[in-house]
């Protein structure tokens, strides 16, 4: 994806050039309020934005109270009187306008156990917290605009560090994942729900939670054991200009919200046993979080968010392209200082980190056979509404008791109505091109892993099939019995000498292995945009019908003529649609037939200088004399011999210890820099040669060859022989001295002595 603009928060929809700026992570603190059994506060709001953590040792005669009172400022503090809705409304509304208009945007709950996490990101039917409100938000802002907008969802917890899917419990463990540069970090097989139904989303939230893993401890009768991440996808497609709605740019946006797991201390809680190791489990991730908020804060060059799960899932909030507020969480009460030290001490760190925010844009261009398909569609729609013109239809009496004005209005309400549902299609037809521009590029991917795959199996002997499921289980299976094999001669003492062959088999399997999972990603994500298409073509079926019902409701208030008219209108508004199509799609097949011409004559420029390459060199062994050559190759090897001494003969300023030896040539580009030749270059353009010259010998390489790395062709080639400019005059021949088939011995070739 293309980085463009960071927006302001507002509905900004427009495309502005690519650029990036630097966004600091907002940091909200939240106090709960005192719960009935804490009497004494030790902390409290000062103001919207700063907190004060009293110094409560007041049996310390010897220190001055008031003076070791702390105090902290954050972007903002909300009070114990603090609603929900203003939480949301100040920390993530504008993020989920954001995510609307293509960036990525986390907002995550951090704090110590029962100090109000689950309550701001969860909430209760009564208070919902920030999940359910983003949620709402979202889909209200994309309902009615399901031909722009697709929104699909997931939803994970972390449990012992372990990965488990809230959407589908049943499915297991999940691994994750990282691309092959480290960038992007994926959850292998989890599920990405699509829908754009409010409800819906609310009752799979609902369900997520169920299955979240809360268990009472002494700290919290409600206690998450597991961190929570939820995920919504938005991708918004946008026409490239107003006028060429073919060409689509798809901004994707991800909003992250996260409720953390709460940092405990053993003896507060009073856990044992499996309380414990959750404990433990949770305070090791918070604490490898901790560490990266450290670093970041303080400008590491190196952060380390391979400790965690967490951490690696949150590398992207912390350092990537993604605008993040951080919502710390503190009890007001004395029993908490110490842990709401702790933790408005991360908060401010945090306060310093940085990322670097983008848009995420993708261009979508489509492909010439998807205009065709839309073109024969229009085309079809043309031939049914021509022949419906020709009908005779039976009309309604109550045609006639209508009058002009009526029946104006009328016609100009059906015609509306009908564009409307014609614009609808049109854009059905735009997504369905869509849909398939993406299915194709999932096919390539899954093409590119099946060579990976092949590649393995043909190395080790294994005919490879495109026939998924065997060939997956067979890999599977043939690195389980090396496995074996390995182990068993490990075993037996004969450790393997040269390690080498062993550490390219691992890096083989791992590769294959990876290439499987991504394979099964892609399969997951081709079936679901398959589904989606099946799902866009039956809005398209319903909204053709819509149309044709509408037609068909015209004689009954129309008369034939104005059924005609609005008919022929449709028509036109078809063909008009039809010839677009044509035009756009014959620029697309311009465009690609200028590419590969200029492919073609890059191949060919490269092919020239391989073969120049190769005189060179085979020229350089026969002037070595190592090689016996056949008496006609001799021949011939003379006869240019004495083509670039009759070339080179009219130059009077090549001092004569720089004459040619006869059994010496100069290199091609030797040939090409050579003053003459330059002078005469420059005669057949009638003025300075323009452009790149040839290479100088200067240029050339120490053997005399020129140096190929230039990329310029035409610098080592000299002038292309076969590409020449229009009006070019050849430069005068020097005379030839006559051709002689035969080696003369007795004669001499310096071209001294050559007469003309
Ligand atoms: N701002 C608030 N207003 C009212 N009640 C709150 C508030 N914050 C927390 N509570 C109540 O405090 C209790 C503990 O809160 P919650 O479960 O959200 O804590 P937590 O930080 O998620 O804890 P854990 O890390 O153990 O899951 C709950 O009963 C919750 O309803």
């Amino acid at each position: 994806m293309a980085p463009e603009t960071p927006s302001s928060s507002g509905s900004d929809t427009s495309i502005r050039p690519p650029m990036s700026a630097e966004e600091r992570l907002m940091v909200a603190v939240r106090i709960r309020p005192l719960k009935p059994d804490e009497t004494t506060r030790a902390l409290y709001a000062v103001d919207k934005k700063h907190i004060i953590l009293e110094d409560t040792d007041k049996f310390d005669v010897t220190r001055q109270k008031r003076a070791l009172d702390k105090r902290y400022s954050f972007d903002v503090v909300f009070g114990e009187n603090s609603t929900q809705e203003e939480v949301y409304e100040v920390t993530t509304s504008r993020l989920v306008k954001d995510v609307l208009n293509g960036y990525n945007a986390t907002v995550f709950a951090y704090g110590p156990t029962g100090a109000g996490k689950t309550h701001t990101m969860v909430g209760d039917p009564n208070q919902p917290g920030i999940m359910v409100r983003a949620l709402n938000d979202l889909f209200e802002a994309v309902k009615d605009k399901e031909d722009e907008y697709s929104v699909s969802m997931s939803y994970l917890e972390i449990y012992n560090e372990q990965i488990r899917d809230l959407l589908n419990p049943q499915s297991g463990y999940l691994e994750l994942r990282e691309d092959a540069r480290g960038k992007s970090i994926q959850v292998a097989g989890l599920s990405e729900i699509s829908t754009t139904s409010t409800e819906e989303v609310m009752q799979l939230l609902q369900k997520g939670n169920k299955a979240r893993t809360i268990e009472p401890t002494a700290m919290n009768r409600t206690s998450s054991r597991s961190h929570a991440l939820l995920s919504v996808t938005v991708r918004h497609s946008v026409p490239v200009d107003k006028k060429d709605h073919l060409r689509m740019r798809v901004r994707q946006g991800r909003l992250f919200m996260i409720d953390l797991a709460g940092s405990e201390r053993a003896n507060k809680t009073k856990n044992r046993g499996k309380r414990l190791q959750e404990g433990a489990h949770i305070n090791r991730s918070l604490l490898a979080l901790g560490n990266c908020i450290n670093a970041l804060s303080g400008g590491a060059r190196y952060v380390n968010y391979r400790d965690s799960k967490l951490t690696r899932l949150l590398k992207e909030a912390l350092s990537g392209n993604c605008k993040t507020v951080m919502i710390a969480h503190v009890s007001p009460s004395i029993a908490q200082k110490d842990e709401s030290r702790n933790t408005l001490l991360y908060a401010d760190r945090a306060n310093n980190i940085t990322n670097k925010i983008e848009r995420n844009v993708l261009d979508v261009s489509y492909h010439v056979s998807q205009y065709h398909t839309v073109i024969s569609e229009l085309k079809d729609e043309i031939t049914r509404l021509q022949n419906k013109m020709k009908e005779e239809r039976p009309r309604s009496a109550d045609i006639n008791r209508m009058n002009a004005e009526e029946r104006c209005n009328e016609v100009k309400k059906i015609r509306e109505q009908i564009v409307d549902t014609f614009k609808t299609q049109m854009k059905l037809r735009r997504k369905l091109m869509e849909i398939d521009s993406h299915l194709l590029g999932l096919g390539m991917e899954a093409e590119r892993q099946h060579v990976i795959i092949s590649h393995w199996e043909s190395k080790n002997n294994k005919l490879y099939k495109n026939s998924v499921n065997e060939s997956r289980a067979r890999t599977q299976q043939s690195i389980r019995r090396k496995k074996l094999f390995e182990d068993g001669f490990r075993s037996a003492g004969n450790e393997q000498e040269d390690g080498s062959d062993g550490e390219e088999d691992a890096e083989g399997e791992a590769a294959v292995q990876q290439a499987w999972a991504e394979l099964a990603d892609i399969e997951r994500e081709q079936q679901r945009w398959s589904e989606l298409r099946t799902h866009i073509e039956q809005k398209l079926e319903v909204c053709r019908q819509r149309g044709v019902a509408l037609e068909d409701k015209l004689p009954s208030l129309l008369s034939s003529d104005d059924e005609r008219e609005i008919l022929a209108l449709m028509c036109r508004v078809h063909e008009l649609e039809a010839d677009k199509m044509a035009l756009q799609s014959e620029r697309l097949v311009r465009q690609h037939e200028l590419r590969r011409r200029d492919l073609v004559i890059l191949r060919y420029d490269r092919q020239r200088q391989l073969c120049e390459e190769i005189i060179t060199r085979q020229r350089q062994l026969l002037e070595g004399g190592k090689i016996k050559l056949p008496a006609d190759l001799q021949e011939l090897y003379q006869m240019y011999q004495q083509e670039i001494h009759a070339a080179t003969y009219t130059d009077y300023s090549v001092p004569s210890s720089e004459s040619f030896s006869p059994d010496k040539l100069p290199p091609i580009s030797k040939i090409y820099s050579d003053p003459m030749f330059r002078r005469s270059t420059a005669d057949m353009s009638g003025s300075d040669v323009s452009g790149p010259s040839p290479p100088s010998s200067a240029e050339s390489g120490e053997d005399g060859l020129p140096n190929l790395s230039d990329s310029s062709v035409d610098r080592v080639m000299g002038q292309p022989v076969s590409r020449p400019t229009v009006g070019t005059k050849l430069p005068p021949l020097p005379p030839s001295p006559p051709v002689r088939l035969k080696k003369d011995s007795s004669r001499s070739d310096s071209h001294g002595e050559d007469s003309h």
